[in-house]
This record gives structure tokens, sequence and C-alpha cells, in this order.
């Protein structure tokens, strides 16, 4: 978890992301996650990428309107033009201390040029 110190994005769960059942609609969380390893993926390859595949998602327990979800992000792999991110997501009850894992998923993104065709990330040391 080191390299989770910092979230990459951080809200507030509100009644408009609920689901029929009153909990947080997954595919609220699930374009959270997307939105962090675009972060993630755009800071690392400096430039403009794509998500080109989702592997393992895992949805570990209910959200609740009105608590913090923390989504934290982090390079794996880069490959030629591709980086695999591990995303984990967090809630913690708004009045609380504890922090529980909600989810977690490995993104593929590609880094991609103006064309929208992939381009060569630049390795960091
Ligand atoms: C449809 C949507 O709106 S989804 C949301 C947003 N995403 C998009 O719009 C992306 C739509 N997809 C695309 O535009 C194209 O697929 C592109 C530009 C991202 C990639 O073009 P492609 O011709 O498919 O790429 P190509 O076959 O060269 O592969 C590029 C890299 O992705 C990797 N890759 C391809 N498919 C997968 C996969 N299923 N899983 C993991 N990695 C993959 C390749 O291994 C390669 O990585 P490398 O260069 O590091 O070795």
């Amino acid at each position: 978890m080191d390299d989770f110190r910092d979230p990459v994005i951080r809200v507030t769960a509100m009644p408009a992301d609920t689901n029929a059942y009153g909990d947080i609609f997954g595919g609220w969380l699930l374009s959270l996650m997307d939105s962090g390893a675009g972060l993630v993926a755009a800071r690392y390859s400096r430039g403009r990428a794509v998500t080109i595949a989702l592997d393992g998602m895992k949805f570990h327990k209910p959200v609740k309107v009105g608590d913090e979800v923390s989504v934290y992000g982090a390079i794996r792999k880069v490959g030629r033009t591709s980086m695999t991110i591990g995303i984990e997501a967090y809630r913690r009850h708004r009045a609380e201390e504890e922090r529980v894992k909600v989810t977690e998923a490995i993104f593929t993104f590609v880094a991609i040029d103006d064309a929208g065709l992939p381009r060569v990330i630049e390795q960091e040391d």
C-alpha cells in the first residue's frame, strides 16, 4: 500500500448515485475507478491515454450514501504503449475513522496520439 498513500480521487457518495436498493450503484464506482486510472495513466504517459481493458473487477462491500469514497491507483507494469494500473476504492463512514476496501480492479490504458493511435511511452528510470 506504500504507493497508495494519496488518493487519486476522493468524493462523497450522494443520493443521486444509488441503485434500486438504496445503496451506491456499482456503475458509479466503476466510473470513478476508470477516472482515477485515467489520471494515473495520463500523468505517467504525459499525454492522452484511454482504457482498453479491465480485469479482475470485484465489489467487496456496499457503499452507503454519505460515505467518503477514496480511489487509489498505482502503475503496476508499463509496456511499449500500454500501462497496467492497479485500482482500489475504500469507503469511510463520514463520521468515523475506519476504512474498508470496497472494490478492486486492474485497468489497462493505452497512450494515444492526437490521431487516436497508440504512441510509445517514454520509460521512467
Ligand atoms: C469504446 C469506448 O468508448 S471504451 C472507453 C474509452 N476507451 C476507448 O475509447 C478506447 C477504444 N480503443 C481504441 O481506440 C484502440 O483499441 C486503441 C487506440 C486504444 C488501441 O489500438 P489497438 O490497435 O487496439 O492497439 P494495439 O493492438 O496496438 O495494442 C496497444 C497496446 O494495448 C495492449 N492491449 C491490447 N488489447 C489488450 C487487452 N485486451 N488487454 C490488455 N492489453 C491489451 C497491447 O498489448 C499493446 O500494448 P504494448 O504496446 O504495451 O505492448
